[in-house]
């Protein structure tokens, strides 16, 4: 009893910690969980993994918990990691292993226009956004993976050029594209935020009161 109060207390005394080298999707997270959940960032140099994003996702998280934590089992480790998917009726295998997990480097390559131009030859240009966090408790700990999904499609870029595709994604039952929407709009229905609302029900079913620490 006394044990399981004391590495509660632990638990709750810790931030979680949140592994990302970038910017923006640091500041989204910081705007969608508020005072909710206590976090730290940090920015480690992990390998950009292939794979399904499930597994991806909790590699990284064990990759971090190992390569950033050393020894420390208790802090809690954090790891998002996201992405576009295409889908097309007839092409999903095709379209899915050309955007996924290599979305970075299609952006970097080809860019918004080159995005556009390889959907040329498609009518459907549906897709989705997916998020995925993985949280480990350490490095021996088997991570637990949380899924947030918004569907859109593919459209020529409109709104500020400040954060990856935005400008590219307009999700289903809008007229704006994630970057021409107001971020407190995005962040309402944004994969990111999905995924982050597993998250915090996870943490509110597990009993972490984080708002009762430090
Ligand atoms: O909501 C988003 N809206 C637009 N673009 C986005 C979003 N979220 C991620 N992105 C971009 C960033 C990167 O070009 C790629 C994902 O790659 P990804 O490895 O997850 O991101 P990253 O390397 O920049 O940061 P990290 O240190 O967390 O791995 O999609
Ligand atoms: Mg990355």
């Amino acid at each position: 009893m006394a044990a399981a109060a004391a590495s509660r207390a632990v638990l709750v005394s810790r931030p979680v910690t949140f592994v990302t080298g970038n910017a923006k999707k640091l500041e989204e997270v910081k705007s969608i969980l508020g005072q909710s959940i206590p976090f730290q960032s940090l920015k480690l140099d992990l390998p950009e993994l292939q794979g399904e994003p499930e597994e991806i996702s909790k590699e990284k998280a064990r990759l971090a918990a190992v390569q950033g934590l050393p020894g420390i089992h208790h802090l809690l480790c954090f790891f998002s990691f996201l992405f576009i998917v295409l889908v097309f009726l007839n092409d999903f295998i095709f379209v899915k292993l050309l955007a996924g997990p290599y979305i970075k480097w299609f952006l970097q390559k080809i860019g918004h226009e080159g995005f556009n131009n390889l959907l040329m030859a498609y009518e459907d240009k549906s897709a989705y956004a997916l998020c995925a966090f993985s949280f480990a408790l350490g490095p021996d700990v088997e991570p637990v993976t949380f899924l947030g999904k918004t569907p859109g499609k593919i459209v020529p870029a409109r709104g500020p050029n400040d954060f990856g595709w935005d400008p590219i994604f307009q999700p289903d039952g809008y007229d704006q594209t994630y970057a021409e929407m107001p971020k407190e709009e995005k962040n309402k229905i944004s994969h990111r935020s999905r995924a982050l609302d597993m998250v915090k029900s996870h943490f509110a079913e597990a009993g972490y009161n984080f708002s009762t620490s430090n």
